[in-house]
């Protein structure tokens, strides 16, 4: 057996060792000629898997260790009989703590806190399904859409017409370019004109399910607009006045926690496993390392929505990352080459509920506000 791997995907000795021989690639420049050997394909979002790489190889089987599959054309999998599986879910976790993160910077800089604002979801899947579930537990007011789903399912849901008209607008769908409801710039200048002036748009699904050129023009337009964006239309290219205009800017990180990641490998090791009609051999737990900041404790004297703040800050530091990609992107002369560098060189981050937060008996509310965002709460 031999497998070609993205070399950004971890643990992929640890994985797929005992299954045959491993080479690994950058996913960006992985070619035809890669896989003229190869039984099993490996990658991350920055290949693009169709006819023109796959025709006349031997690859059986295609997996994909994200959550996305708009860079897999699964149609000529199909029609040529080739193995396929992504990772759903995977690093669902990461991206709302992304979320999360975000919004306490916003409600920071604008003197709110979480309960004040009224966030509008689009597209209630893994990801938007999980974080109106810890928003609406943590008190906030959600109104989310969703044309696929029934709310029997997934609970109320809205027009998008609606769903815009909240404080928050966060973007949670895949990028479609065709079926009843595509993607492909969802929100152009109508939909963000239709938005309050002083709402704040937040996309972590792909960056052509915006109008960059639009939402730029939005942003210089209106002050009091502002946008979160982890995703950008043209990537490894950025709009670097989009970037500059934006009150929170980052490379394509959202699910990048190392939870997240190394998820996404198990799913495609379990995939895999099973088109092999091989039994599942190792678990994701035995390589998981401890937390490096294994426990916060709060006082009886502190504000519910600063511990909040000060627990999903201690997970996980979203303005960190925004001031090492600006920074980066103003020294760089090769934009791609530093967009995929930062990428490449992610630090460590954990999942929120990877967090334990201690608090005192007699603070009831602070505990269960902290455990709706999702931490491990112990009870000193
Ligand atoms: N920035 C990152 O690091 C990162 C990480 C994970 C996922 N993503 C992106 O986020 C997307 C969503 O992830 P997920 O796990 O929730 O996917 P999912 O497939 O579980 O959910 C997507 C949801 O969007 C809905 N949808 C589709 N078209 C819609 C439309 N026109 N309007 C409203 N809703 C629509 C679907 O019905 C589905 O419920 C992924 O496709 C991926 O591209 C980005
Ligand atoms: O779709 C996903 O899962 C995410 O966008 C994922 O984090 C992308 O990471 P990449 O494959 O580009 O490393």
């Amino acid at each position: 057996m031999r497998i070609l791997a993205d070399e950004n995907i971890p643990l992929i000795d640890e994985f797929f060792a005992d299954l045959g021989t491993i080479e690994r690639r950058p996913g960006r420049q992985l070619c035809r000629d890669d896989l003229l050997h190869t039984d099993v394909l490996l990658v991350r979002s920055v290949t693009r898997v169709d006819q023109s790489l796959l025709e006349g190889t031997p690859v059986k089987f295609v997996a994909t260790a994200t959550i996305g599959t708009d860079h897999i054309d699964t149609d000529y999998l199909t029609a040529n009989n080739i193995g396929f599986a992504s990772s759903p879910g995977c690093n669902a976790q990461a991206v709302v703590d992304y979320v999360l993160s975000a919004l306490s910077v916003l409600t920071d800089t604008r003197g709110q806190t979480f309960t004040d604002l009224s966030v509008g979801i689009v597209g209630v899947g893994n990801v938007g399904g999980l974080l109106r579930q810890r928003l609406e537990t943590m008190g906030v007011t959600v109104m989310a859409v969703d044309p696929f789903k029934q709310p029997e399912d997934v609970g109320e849901l809205v027009s998008l017409q609606q769903a815009l008209q909240a404080d928050v607008v966060t973007l949670h769908t895949p990028l479609t370019l065709d079926g009843p409801h595509p993607t492909h710039h969802l929100i152009g200048a109508e939909q963000l004109a239709a938005m309050r002036p002083d709402a704040c748009l937040i996309n972590t699904c792909r960056g052509g399910v915006v109008d960059g050129q639009a939402l730029k023009a939005h942003l210089n337009d209106h002050g009091d607009f502002e946008a979160v964006l982890d995703v950008w239309e043209h990537e490894p290219y950025l709009d670097l006045a989009l970037m500059q205009r934006a009150l929170i800017a980052t490379p394509h990180i959202a699910g990048y926690s190392l939870d997240g990641k190394m998820r996404g490998t198990e799913m495609i090791y379990h995939a895999v496993s099973e088109f092999l009609g091989l039994p599942v051999r190792c678990k994701l737990a035995q390589f998981l390392p401890e937390p490096g900041i294994k426990r916060v404790n709060f006082s009886d004297n502190i504000p519910v929505h600063q511990a909040l703040r000060t627990a999903i800050r201690a997970s996980y530091e979203i303005r960190v990352d925004d001031g090492v990609m600006r920074a980066a992107m103003r020294r760089s002369e090769d934009q791609r080459a530093t967009f995929d560098q930062l990428r490449r060189d992610y630090p460590l981050r954990r999942d929120i509920p990877v967090l334990k937060v201690g608090v005192p008996a007699r603070c009831l509310d602070l505990g269960k506000a902290l455990e709706a965002a999702g931490f491990d709460v112990r009870v000193k």
